[in-house]
């Protein structure tokens, strides 16, 4: 009989371990995992049948996070991580049910929405989860000049150590959350253990970080070899950035730059004099986000049109998003429930999906997964959730 309940903090060793045997990595570096697990709320499935002790078989992790949605406002987030169930349990139901526990503690702590970054494309869809936003990766040849057509800010640039990250950069990034959609909130240990880690565990040939900063932004960044690879970047102003970029591509013995999750809308793919300098590599889904409250967080964003809508939501696994809610979308935004005629029929990971901006309701409704029954509402909605800056996610959790 499997139980799901909270995993003790003296049984962490044993979350480790499962994640370890699930994700096929050794579990070398256990002092760092201990402290992510000890941020986590972790709930065990425990399997307590046959040999008499307890066997963790499944668990699921939430980070409680804050969210940057259009507007600025920060959405308190079940962060879910670390979801894994052994090979000897799988198929049974075990993830199902961790998953609606992980959203029945989020309602109960008041948390809107949640989110991960998905392992696997299928799983995640049929708990209401949509993809939010897509990072995309690219290499940069700077074995010749890299010319750009942005002037940059001029102003001198400096190399910090990593203790100093979050006092410095701190500043910088919570003026990027302010304005771009889907960034979490890092807290001093965050940028320690993520942001600046000393090691990339996955790239450990990599130097330990270099943090450059600039009056109006920053760049974090590791080399190996002839490669500058680019972990994070904020700037406030184009002139910035490219004076970032112009000082990434000019370091004495390197010949590329790999930047493997950057915003869709990056600038640097137009800054380029030479377009052929930069060569998009990788494009993928980033941010799952999952609408737990959808009234509470379609009035938490701000909305680029004022006009109103009436949405059909279905529901698989929470009950109380179900229905039809006349949505209105300008300076105060309103969410109500309604018993008019729908202007669009939509499950709640499509509503997941087009939150932040990031996926055009018009593109659902020619896929056929989003229902138009008032022509031109899907139009009138894009316009609605239009952002200035698209939805970006740079901390894979
Ligand atoms: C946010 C994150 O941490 S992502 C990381 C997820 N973890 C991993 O990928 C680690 C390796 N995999 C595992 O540990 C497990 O196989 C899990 C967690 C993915 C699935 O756990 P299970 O307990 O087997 O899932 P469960 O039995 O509840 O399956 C529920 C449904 O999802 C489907 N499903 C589960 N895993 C997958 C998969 N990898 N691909 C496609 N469908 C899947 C099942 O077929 C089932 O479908 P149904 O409802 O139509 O019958």
């Amino acid at each position: 009989m499997i139980e799901l309940r909270e995993v003790p903090a003296d049984d962490v060793d044993r979350v480790i371990d499962l994640a370890a045997t699930v994700f096929h990595f050794r579990a070398v570096d256990r002092d760092r995992m201990r402290r992510w697990a000890a941020r986590m709320e972790r709930i065990g499935a425990y399997d307590a049948g046959g040999s008499g002790a307890d066997v963790l078989a499944g668990q699921v992790g939430v980070v409680p996070q804050r969210l940057s949605v259009p507007g600025g406002a920060l959405l308190d987030c079940a962060a879910v991580t670390f979801v894994g169930v052994l090979p000897t349990h799988r198929r049974r139901g075990i993830l199902s049910s961790m998953i609606d526990r992980v959203h029945a503690d989020a309602a109960a702590a008041g948390r809107p929405v949640a989110a991960l970054w998905a392992s696997e494309g299928p799983i995640y869809g049929r708990y209401g989860y949509g993809v939010a936003n897509r990072r995309i990766g690219y290499e940069i040849d700077t074995s010749r000049p890299f010319r750009l057509r942005t002037a940059p800010d001029d102003r001198p640039l400096r190399l910090i150590g990593r203790a100093e990250a979050p006092g410095v950069l701190g500043p910088l990034y919570a003026r990027e959350l302010a304005r771009r959609p889907g960034g979490l909130a890092r807290d001093e240990e965050w940028w320690l253990e993520r942001t600046v880690a000393p090691v990339d565990h996955g790239n450990p040939r990599y130097t330990e970080p270099r943090i450059v900063v600039h009056p109006e932004g920053y760049a974090v960044y590791r080399t190996h070899e002839r490669t500058v690879r680019l972990y994070d970047m904020a700037a406030g102003t184009p002139q910035a950035e490219a004076a970032l970029w112009e000082y990434l591509a000019s370091i004495d013995l390197t010949r590329e730059i790999v930047a493997p999750e950057r915003p869709v809308d990056d600038l640097v793919l137009h800054m380029a004099a030479d377009p052929d300098q930069v060569r998009v590599t990788g494009d993928a889904a980033a941010l799952w986000l999952r609408l737990l409250d959808v009234p509470a967080a379609l009035r938490a964003r701000s909305w680029a049109v004022d006009d109103a809508f009436v949405l059909d939501v279905a529901d698989a696994r929470v009950p109380g998003n179900r229905g039809r809610w006349r949505l209105a979308t300008g300076a105060e935004p309103g969410c109500e429930r309604t018993d008019e005629a729908p202007d669009l029929v939509l499950d709640v990971a499509d509503l997941g999906a087009v939150y932040l901006g990031g996926t055009p309701v018009r593109t659902l409704v020619r896929v056929g997964a989003v229902a138009e029954r008032t022509p031109g509402a899907a139009a009138r909605l894009d316009a609605a959730l239009a952002v200035p800056f698209a939805p970006y996610t740079n901390d894979n959790f």
